[in-house]
């Protein structure tokens, strides 16, 4: 088999990659599941999440050659650890890293499932957003301009209609088309205002310093200043077992102290 390359953002020669990781996230009932179906057909299988007690999928699709592993989150409406589910979102996206984060959006319900996305945008830059039941949309009167949103947002947006396979074929296009690194993005990035940007900027470095390097930052920082304990937990057990990992007891490096 030829050796394949993957252009990343440390090392366009590392070699890679015969399976690409897609994982499909988003509010409950966007029809992220109908998508999984439609694409990965009989092959698909469920099975636990590492440690978890929730159920994800995962199945595979062929396209342009390439093979594609879809993981199936549960729906959630944010991923900040309020729940198994949102911590099995969170997980994936922040510590798994997919190859590509397909946020599935309800047509109908624009503003309700931005939450989730502006999200997702401020994770990781590989994101597709997938507008999904168009028909229902159509139905209601409701259009969106799929062109003005991508503009705004720094990522494609592809209207589709699950149920039908309507878009499925041009949004594996702009999937393969994401992996190969032929879509530069510039994902919006909501601005918190003077005081809580400055502390981002301060903690971003140390942050990079105590983890991996490939973590998202900026989203860190900010549960960190929000409070979220659930996260911080996560944060020292994958330090403690880098730790482990690499030959030492682990580390009980304090993590950043949060305001109470
Ligand atoms: N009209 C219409 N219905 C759709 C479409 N896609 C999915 N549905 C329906 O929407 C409902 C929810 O779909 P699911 O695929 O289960 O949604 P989900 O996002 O996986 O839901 P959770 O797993 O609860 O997060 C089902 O009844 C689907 O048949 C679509 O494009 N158009
Ligand atoms: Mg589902």
């Amino acid at each position: 088999m030829p050796l394949h390359y993957h252009p990343s953002k440390t090392d366009k020669n590392l070699p890679v990659k015969t399976m690409y990781r897609v994982a499909l996230a988003g509010n409950p009932n966007t029809g992220k599941s109908t998508l999984f179906n439609a694409l990965t057909g009989l092959r698909q299988h469920t099975g636990n999440w590492p440690g978890k007690t929730v159920l994800h999928a995962e199945g595979t699709y062929d396209f342009n050659g390439k093979t594609f592993k879809l993981i199936d989150l549960p729906g959630t409406y944010s991923l900040y650890s309020n729940s198994a589910d949102e911590e099995v979102a969170r997980d994936c996206i922040v510590f798994e890293q997919p190859d590509v984060t397909v946020v599935v959006l309800d047509a109908t319900a624009m503003e309700r499932n931005m939450n989730l996305a502006l999200q997702v945008l401020e994770i990781t830059d590989q994101v597709i957003l997938c507008v999904n039941l168009m028909d229902e949309a159509r139905k209601k009167g409701i259009w969106i301009d799929t062109r003005k949103l991508s503009a705004k947002l720094g990522v494609p947006v592809i209207p589709t209609t699950a149920r039908n396979h309507d878009g499925l074929q041009r949004l594996q296009r702009t999937i393969e088309e994401m992996v190969e690194g032929k879509i530069p993005t510039h994902p919006y990035r909501v601005h918190y205002g003077e005081e809580i940007e400055k502390r981002i900027a301060e903690m971003e470095p140390d942050i990079r310093a105590i983890f991996d390097a490939q973590l998202p930052s900026r989203w860190i920082a900010l549960r960190l200043l929000d409070g979220d304990q659930n996260l911080v937990d996560a944060l020292k057990n994958r330090l403690n077992r880098d730790g482990e990992e690499k030959g030492s007891h682990g580390t009980d490096q304090p993590l950043y102290p949060i305001e109470a």
